[in-house]
């Protein structure tokens, strides 16, 4: 069998929102990847300042949102490995378990522009080729990063953040139509976001 083309979008996805989905749909068809797989981090090391949802809480919502596109699919790598989640692990794992293929890292524009903050970016790049997407707020460009192994990309604006989805559940504000209704349904069930008591 020939490589085949992945992508790996990475996320604390606390909730995962259409602007997730739709940046990781336009960037499979632009790169004619043959999948998308969204990995839900353990623990994102750089929002250690905020409590995150249960990494199964995460993982469901994640599934719940892909499950009907039959090349979006969800991995569990960084949840099970446990602890706080660094790319390069991702991609070590991602590597080990996909030798044949070739990976391309999906990040939105305020991920990217924070890259060189990462552990061990160097290794990054070798693993991965690099895909920035447009975010509405944050400016997209490749000036800091190694030449030739980043590409950039506009996609459709999507104003959308977790934090803001986060915020309106506990405000008791409508969270329809910026993610998919089974994540919303799920949200709702399991009483995320809700002001403690
Ligand atoms: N609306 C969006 N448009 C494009 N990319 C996005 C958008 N929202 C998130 N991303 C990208 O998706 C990846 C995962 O994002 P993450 O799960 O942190 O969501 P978030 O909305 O940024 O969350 P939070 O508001 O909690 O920081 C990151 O690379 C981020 O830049
Ligand atoms: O490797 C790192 O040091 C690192 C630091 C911050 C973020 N990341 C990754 O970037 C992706 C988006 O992260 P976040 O925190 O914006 O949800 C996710 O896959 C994280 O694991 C990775």
């Amino acid at each position: 069998m020939s490589a085949r083309r992945l992508g790996v979008m990475g996320g604390t996805f606390d909730p995962v929102h259409n602007g997730h989905l739709v940046a990781a749909s336009e960037v499979q068809h632009r790169f004619g990847l043959d999948e998308v797989i969204f990995v839900p981090t353990g623990q994102p090391w750089q929002k250690a300042g905020r409590a995150v949802s249960r990494a199964e809480d995460r993982y469901l919502m994640t599934v719940i949102a892909t499950a009907s596109n039959p090349v979006f699919s969800v991995s569990r790598v960084d949840i099970d490995r446990g602890g706080q989640t660094y790319t390069v692990d991702t991609l070590r794992d991602l590597r080990e378990e996909y030798p044949d293929d070739e990976l391309f890292f999906i990040t939105g524009a305020d991920a990217l522009e924070q890259i060189l903050t990462w552990r061990d970016v160097d290794e990054l790049f070798d693993l991965a080729h690099f895909i920035g997407v447009t975010r509405p707020g944050y400016q997209l460009n490749d000036h800091h990063l190694p030449e030739g192994r980043v590409s950039l990309v506009e996609v459709t604006a999507m104003a959308i953040s977790s934090t803001a989805c986060r915020q309106r559940v506990r405000n008791g504000e409508p969270v329809w139509y910026l993610m998919p209704d089974g994540v919303v349904r799920y949200i709702s069930k399991r009483k995320l976001y809700l002001p403690s008591e």
